[in-house]
């Protein structure tokens, strides 16, 4: 059993008695095991734990990229189990927003293309103010007419960041968003992530190993064996690597002998 929920604030996404199992038989593998957790509406969480604790599972679950074998996840009130192909694929263009450790912009497009993707596959006519806003929020005027091979990879996250928001989607979900950047590139998008949410009341949920990363979320939500074990609000590096050196097996075994 792992229920630990934000009362009093609206979750932007949730899981509730979340269960994914892959495989069956000798190599079945329960990724997630009970998981009951929210996302609150307006902020910035991070999601961690040791190696095969269920992160990325959680956060593809939650996302409706892949289903659960039961239990549910909703983004806002939608229940994603409800939804056929079609609306899932809808709620996820016009309600998600994803950010990759590999980026995955389309190299043939330019910046200014990458960025109002989603808007355009929506037919969405984009709100220019806004769009400047995030435009300059993440530094790049000067680049919106390049490829994303002309630009580092710290340029090319804050694209896919920019992106992400560009729909005012209801939640951006980022896995290891900082897993191929040095770690000033890594710092800056960070930053970015945190900055948008306290500026434009967007919610991020994002998966990542380095405590450094999750201490610049509002919270951090632990994993341990497909379970929730822990949640820590105003995180800081210290305390998310202590926490994380209590659940890492290899730490335990280290304390037991
Ligand atoms: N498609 C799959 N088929 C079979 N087992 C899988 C699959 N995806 C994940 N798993 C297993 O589920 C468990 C949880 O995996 P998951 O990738 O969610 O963990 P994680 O915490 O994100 O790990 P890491 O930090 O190493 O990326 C692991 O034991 C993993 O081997």
């Amino acid at each position: 059993m792992s229920t630990l929920t934000q009362a009093g604030t609206a979750a932007a996404a949730r899981v509730v008695d979340a269960v994914k199992v892959y495989g069956g038989g000798d190599t079945e593998v329960r990724a997630l095991d009970g998981v009951s957790v929210d996302f609150p509406a307006g902020r910035f969480t991070a999601i961690m734990g040791p190696s095969g604790s269920g992160k990325s599972t959680l956060m593809h679950c939650a996302a409706g990229l892949d289903g659960l074998t039961s239990g549910s996840a909703l983004i806002g009130d939608t229940d994603l189990s409800a939804l056929d192909d079609r609306r899932l694929t809808l709620l996820r263009r016009e309600r998600i927003g994803f950010v990759f450790q590999a980026f995955n912009l389309l190299p043939t497009l330019t910046v200014a293309e990458n960025i109002t993707l989603p808007l355009d596959l929506a037919g969405t006519a984009p709100d220019r103010s806004r769009l400047d806003a995030l435009i300059d929020a993440v530094g790049l005027r000067d680049r919106l007419h390049h490829r994303p091979g002309e630009l580092s990879g710290g340029q090319q996250q804050r694209v896919a960041v920019a992106r992400a928001f560009a729909g005012s989607p209801d939640v951006v979900f980022a896995d290891e968003p900082t897993g191929n950047l040095d770690s000033r590139s890594g710092e800056e998008v960070l930053r970015l992530l945190g900055d948008t949410v306290r500026r434009t009341g967007r919610t991020v949920v994002m998966v990542t190993h380095d405590p450094v990363a999750a201490a610049h979320a509002d919270e951090v939500v632990f994993l341990a064996d497909g379970r929730l074990v822990d949640r820590i609000e105003r995180p800081t590096p210290d305390v998310v690597l202590d926490r994380m050196k209590s659940l890492d097996p290899r730490d335990r075994r280290g304390a037991a002998t």
